[in-house]
């Protein structure tokens, strides 16, 4: 069995977390970190986990991680770069849930992160973890930076037209909205109910820290520098991330050929499903689920292609796709421990 530990165990990535290893044939949690919650019975938390684990959240001890064979950080940006290097030197291979590792350039990460970086080291050598594009690298990798939930919608979305040169990359559009639970567990006013209820609003419209991200994995994907506008909206839901893509086609008479691109360059990819063309994907049809549900459509007589994107932000977006990482990382396969489908409705 592969010993896994959680630093951050309480937060909702932590929990999706601990939910799903809960099942895994392959892996047993053997510690789960909180400094709020030490000593506190993980199932006198979360009682959906009664009956599948006896452990209680500890304060996170770098020796007790480095009896683990993986450990998944589940915690806010700036704690992995500090606790991950030690784990690493001691033969413990990392997937971190955070953002302190998936941009190159650590100027560009000091500016939106609001600290220096403090990990070159590992912030070159870490693999960025999308699996569609860099499997063989997440393979090998003792450090995996998992991407960001907003990013693992957009770049799907856009990753067939951008490798094959197909539209024009310097104004690559994505609308995309989010359920609250991206915004953590942590007490905000914003996320209250009596805020976020019977609303929606655009937030991040000037800039959003997860436009480089974006920038950096599509350029990487089409070979040149990209040019996105990102704007993200919080609707009035729990879960969920549905991502409206927009792109100009260089040769509008492409658009019968998509369908087909598509289908073609997911088909080995256990996690993302093409739909067929005009569809609407829904956030709920991969609610709890490690899908991205996409789809394609166009307008009469327009150049423009529009690509639907949705995934659960929980889940492809965070805890499900750390997991699809591991699986890789152990030469496990990909898919185990996330074969459940969405729960409905
Ligand atoms: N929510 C989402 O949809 C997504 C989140 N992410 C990223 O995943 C990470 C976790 O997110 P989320 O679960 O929402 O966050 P939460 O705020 O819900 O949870 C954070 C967890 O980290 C622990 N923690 C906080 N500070 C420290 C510290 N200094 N040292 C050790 N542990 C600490 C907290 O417990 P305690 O304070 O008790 O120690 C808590 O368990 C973040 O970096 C987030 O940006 C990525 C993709 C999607
Ligand atoms: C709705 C909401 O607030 N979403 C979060 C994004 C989520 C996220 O966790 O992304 P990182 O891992 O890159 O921090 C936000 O916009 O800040």
């Amino acid at each position: 069995m592969i010993k896994a530990g959680i630093v951050g165990g309480t937060g909702y990535t932590g929990v999706e977390l601990l939910r799903l290893l809960a099942t895994h044939p392959e892996v047993s949690v053997s510690c789960i970190t909180s400094r709020s919650e030490a000593g506190l019975p993980v199932a006198d938390l979360y009682p959906n986990l009664r009956g599948h684990y006896d452990l209680a959240f500890s304060e996170p001890d770098a020796d007790m991680l480095k009896a683990c064979d993986v450990v998944f950080f589940a915690t806010p940006h700036g704690v992995a770069m500090r606790m991950a290097p030690e784990l690493i030197a001691a033969g413990v291979r990392v997937v971190d849930l955070s953002a302190d590792f998936r941009l190159k350039d650590l100027e560009v990460w000091a500016n939106w992160y609001g600290m220096p970086h403090e990990s070159a080291e590992w912030a070159d050598k870490a693999v960025y973890g999308l699996p569609e594009v860099a499997r063989d690298a997440i393979r090998e990798a003792q450090l995996v930076a998992n991407p960001g939930c907003y990013p693992t919608a957009i770049q799907l979305g856009f990753l067939p037209l951008v490798e094959n040169d197909l539209v024009d990359p310097a104004r690559l559009i994505a609308d995309a909205k989010s359920g609250a639970s991206g915004a953590g567990r942590q007490g905000k006013v914003g996320m209250l109910h009596g805020e976020v209820g019977e609303s929606f609003k655009a937030y991040g419209a000037s800039g959003h820290r997860h436009l480089p991200e974006i920038r950096q994995g599509l350029s990487e994907a089409a070979g040149v520098s990209v040019g996105v506008t990102f704007v993200p909206h919080l609707v009035p839901m729990i879960r969920g991330i549905e991502a409206t893509l927009y792109a100009e086609l260089k040769d509008p008479t492409d658009f019968g050929r998509l369908q087909d691109l598509f289908e073609d360059r997911f088909r080995n990819e256990p996690f993302v499903d093409v739909m067929p063309q005009g569809s609407h994907p829904e956030t709920r049809s991969v609610r709890g689920a490690n899908h991205c549900r996409m789809a394609l459509h166009r307008q009469e007589d327009s150049n423009i292609v529009i690509v639907s994107s949705v995934i659960d932000n929980l889940v492809k977006g965070a805890a499900g796709q750390a997991v699809q990482n591991m699986n890789i990382m152990f030469g496990l396969t990909e898919t185990q421990g996330l074969d459940a489908p969405a729960f409905l409705p």
